[in-house]
């Protein structure tokens, strides 16, 4: 380093090839950082985090002037959420494989990577989520992001306190239309890439269905009734969600949704909005995140699906890892294998995977 040069500090940036990373690293090379361009080759084939994205953060790394890398992540994608997805739904539950991509897959190597081979202290990524150091708690809080529209916190329940001190989110002080602002501003190639609506993995393979179609055989079975009286027949039981209303091909006098997904015997159980309606629930491999774990239950807002208003609920903290969740008032949407995030005001406080049963 020559006389009077000062170092700067270092900070990996995991590009997509969308417009939020994108811009994500423009804001912190503008705020001094030397930064790094890090992609993770995630799948085969087309898509935003497969080839196209490849393509697209090599082109914005250029344009930036900036180091870009790729590291081959498809085995752990593979093994962390191809696999994962599959056996979920072959025993009946409807996995949410994005906050065990966070943590597993992105994060997890991410930071490492940062520390070990780019001699980096910080990541960041194109979230819209905040987290800072909290003194008095001794801990960094999780919260929401400004832009309630775009807030991704719900992905994020799982990660770490050694994550978070890692991590930074520069696009949660900002709203989504603030970003596109400066990507064109950039005259990034980035700013008019449409909005991605649903998992990665959907997007990649057109639906859920077609990716479960090539990983699971058709298994026909029947749809029973709480009483077992066939109503029907299904093609496989990974093709139902429990709460599933629509799709279930059967005349009924009132609405049916089902209630259960009985894997030893290859049944859809349906049921009335009564039977699917819960006033407490279990939760598993618990993670908190912005507080310690806690000895007594708390008083909390619970979030059961992504974008769904978050309801009141106790949180009872139980061993290993586990909670239960007491609604104050009866809930239709709990779905076995999504996330429930729990949150005071803007705040993540912890979440877990919403069990069978
Ligand atoms: N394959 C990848 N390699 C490295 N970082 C990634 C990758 N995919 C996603 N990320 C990081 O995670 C953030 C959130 O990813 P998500 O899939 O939710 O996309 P997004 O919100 O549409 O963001 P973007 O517009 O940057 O694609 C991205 O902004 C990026 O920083």
């Amino acid at each position: 380093m020559g006389q009077g040069e000062s170092k700067r500090e270092r900070v990996v940036v995991g590009l997509s090839g969308g417009v939020d990373s994108s811009v994500t690293a423009v804001l912190l090379q503008q705020q001094g950082y030397e930064v790094i361009g890090l992609t993770l080759w995630l799948m085969k084939g087309k898509g935003q985090c497969c080839s196209e994205g490849l393509v697209d953060a090599a082109q914005l790394c250029e344009t930036l002037g900036i180091e870009h890398q790729v590291v081959d992540t498809r085995e752990r994608f593979q093994k962390y959420i191809v696999d994962y997805l599959v056996s979920g739904y072959e025993q009946g539950i409807t996995p949410l494989p994005c906050s065990q991509c966070n943590r597993a897959v992105k994060f997890g190597p991410m930071v490492e990577l940062a520390r070990h081979d780019f001699k980096a202290s910080k990541i960041a990524t194109g979230h819209y989520a905040r987290v800072h150091f909290d003194p008095h708690r001794g801990r960094y809080q999780l919260r929401r992001a400004i832009d309630r529209q775009k807030d991704q916190s719900y992905f994020l329940y799982d990660l770490t306190q050694d994550l978070l001190a890692a991590t930074l989110f520069p696009l949660g002080e900002q709203t989504k239309a603030e970003t596109r602002r400066i990507a064109a501003q950039y005259h990034l190639h980035t700013a008019d890439k449409p909005e991605s609506q649903d998992l990665c993995l959907i997007e990649a393979h057109g639906s859920m269905q077609s990716f479960l179609d090539q990983h699971i055989p058709a298994k026909p079975g029947e749809i029973v009734d709480l009483e077992g009286t066939v109503l029907g027949q299904h093609q496989g039981i990974h093709r139902y969600t429990i709460g599933q209303r629509k799709g279930l091909g059967i005349a009924a006098q009132k609405p049916l949704y089902v209630v259960a997904l009985n894997v030893q015997e290859n049944r859809v159980v349906v049921g009335d909005r009564d039977s699917i309606t819960l006033t407490s629930c279990w939760v598993q491999r618990v993670n908190w995140v912005s507080v310690a774990p806690p000895q007594t239950p708390i008083q909390a807002e619970v979030q059961l699906r992504y974008r769904a208003q978050p309801v009141p609920a106790t949180v009872v903290p139980l061993a290993a890892d586990r909670a239960q969740l007491l609604f104050a008032d009866p809930q239709a949407g709990v779905t076995p294998g999504q996330a429930a995030v729990w949150y005071q005001e803007d705040r993540v406080l912890g979440g877990g995977v919403l069990e069978s049963g």
